[in-house]
């Protein structure tokens, strides 16, 4: 019989093409959210002379690697794609016993990764700039585009692979070379994701992965000097704090943080669609997504009907381990996440809310182990409440009644945040009307405020993003800089 110790593998830090342990030698346990006694990996505590080795080798290789043709780029990224769809069972599992989420959305998601590198590598054969007519007959004024150079990629542990592939792969592809650092809460999914890079034989140096804690690693590369580019998702807090770094020195950053997403159920909507849509958008992933339904609006006319329908679908979902055909909902990702559930809906409580169903760790002897909580209804909310304008990243719903869409789209408006939004009603005016005056990035019809495309730009306004675009040809616009060229005979 084989022990956990025997079975527990050491996850590396991968520097200059090679898988080297953490200069520090200390290692942190990645645990199973379900389980808290099963450790998934040991894990790299890097610190600083780490992050100085990778970022030296990711810039030495930026010269040759830049060099490449886009095409021969591209090839790269296609290995890298059949080597992780390949994979995608083993690493979907590892993404669900390290951070909790069901197995056919951890499936989902590894299979969006391979989608990404595949749309990417595409990219390394599409033009990169504009003939721009000049005043002079005899010239030829057009633009192009090159690398940044060295780009630092600090992701979250929500989406521990399609978060990273998203913002490595446009890197890879335009020319920079990357220094990444994973939260290390799924750094041993982050490794598996890097292990196909260097599998696929891409150039040591190209791609670097460091692990660590966020105050060094994290705070390191927005510091570091030799990075001249920083893409970040996660919380607001932490991703003000790396823009501000980045800019201070002078580098270019990028930030996606927080969302408090409404979704607004007007009197002619389509009450079951809502009621679905409101469900996968806010409690899928256990509710831990930027784009996850948060405050539910619902005008007066339908607001019991809905309420009922709701929670009757709430009160079926199954609870447990991601692993099991029959769950519905894993646990939070970390006893950190947890805390801070329980912290809010204390809070919805003190402050006077309602709570419909939910609100406690369940019972039950297989799920005492893991870091679970209940589906979580609120309604009585009012947007003075803590729990109707801070990110809570958990499954929480806040019911709100309203007696009209201009009444709903104000009350939808009265966060600090602009990441995703949606609206179920037959209306066109309404539709309309919606589009023009949401504050949304992502602006959704009859369809969950969760459910990123790969092909278009994602990016919130207000404090959810720094006011740029990932994802799509809109990546472009971070991960290059563009040369306007003049020439005459
Ligand atoms: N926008 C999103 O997708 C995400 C939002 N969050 C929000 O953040 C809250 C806290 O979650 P955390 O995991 O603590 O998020 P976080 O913002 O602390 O972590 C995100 C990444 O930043 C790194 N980091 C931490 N401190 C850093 C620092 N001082 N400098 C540079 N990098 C640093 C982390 O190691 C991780 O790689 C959640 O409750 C949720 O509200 C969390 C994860 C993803
Ligand atoms: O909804 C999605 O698929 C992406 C969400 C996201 O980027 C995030 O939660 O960080």
């Amino acid at each position: 019989m084989t022990t956990q110790a025997q079975q527990t593998v050491t996850y590396r830090n991968y520097v200059n093409g090679e898988w080297v342990a953490a200069s520090t030698q200390q290692l942190d346990a990645s645990i199973n959210p379900a389980n808290k006694s099963e450790i998934v990996g040991y894990v790299q505590k890097s610190g600083k002379e780490d992050l100085d080795r990778a970022v030296q080798a990711a810039k030495s290789a930026q010269i040759g690697w830049r060099k490449l043709s886009g095409a021969t780029r591209g090839d790269y990224l296609y290995k890298v794609a059949d080597i992780l769809e390949k994979r995608t069972d083993e690493i979907a599992e590892t993404m669900t016993r390290e951070m909790g989420k069901t197995l056919p959305e951890a499936k989902g998601e590894t299979a969006r990764g391979v989608a990404i590198l595949r749309y990417y590598a595409g990219e390394g054969m599409r033009e990169i700039g504009n003939v721009i007519p000049s005043t002079d007959s005899e010239a030829l004024m057009f633009t192009t585009r090159v690398p940044l150079g060295v780009v630092g990629v600090i992701t979250p542990w929500n989406f521990p692979v399609a978060i990273p592939v998203w913002k490595i792969a446009p890197a890879l592809i335009y020319g920079n070379t990357v220094v990444f650092k994973p939260a290390q809460e799924t750094a041993v999914t982050a490794a598996k994701v890097i292990q196909c890079f260097a599998e696929a034989g891409v150039p040591a140096g190209v791609v670097n992965m460091v692990m660590g804690d966020g105050p060094v690693i994290g705070h390191g590369i927005a510091a570091h000097p030799g990075i001249d580019g920083v893409t970040f998702t996660g919380s607001e807090q932490v991703g003000k704090s790396v823009g501000q770094t980045a800019l201070a020195r002078g580098a270019k950053y990028q930030l996606e943080m927080g969302g408090k997403n409404p979704v607004i159920v007007l009197a002619d909507a389509d009450l079951d669609q809502a009621v679905e849509a409101t469900i996968i958008g806010g409690l899928r992933s256990t509710g831990q997504k930027c784009t996850a339904t948060s405050r539910v609006i619902v005008e007066r006319a339908v607001y019991e009907p809905f309420k009922e329908k709701l929670l009757a679908r709430v009160n079926e979902l199954k609870i447990g381990d991601g692993r099991e055909k029959e769950t519905w909902m894993g646990p939070c990702a970390s006893e950190k996440q947890l805390r801070t559930v329980l912290h809010y809906i204390e809070k919805g409580v003190e402050e006077g809310a309602t709570l419909l169903c939910g609100g406690k760790q369940p019972d039950g002897e297989a799920l005492k182990n893991g870091f679970y909580v209940e589906p979580t209804v609120f309604e009585h909310v009012n947007s003075g409440m803590t729990i109707a304008q801070e990110e809570i990243f958990g499954p929480v719903l806040a019911l709100m009644k309203v007696d009209s869409l201009e009444e709903a789209i104000e009350l939808a408006n009265d966060v600090e945040y602009g990441l995703s939004a949606s609206i179920f009603t037959k209306n066109i005016g309404h539709i309309l009307a919606f589009i023009q005056d949401i504050d949304a990035g992502l602006v959704r019809i009859n369809a969950e405020t969760a459910g990123v495309e790969l092909q278009a730009p994602f990016g919130g306004m207000k404090q959810s993003s720094s006011h740029s675009r990932e994802q799509g040809r809109a990546a472009i616009e971070f991960f290059t800089a563009v040369k306007t060229v003049f020439i005459k005979p």
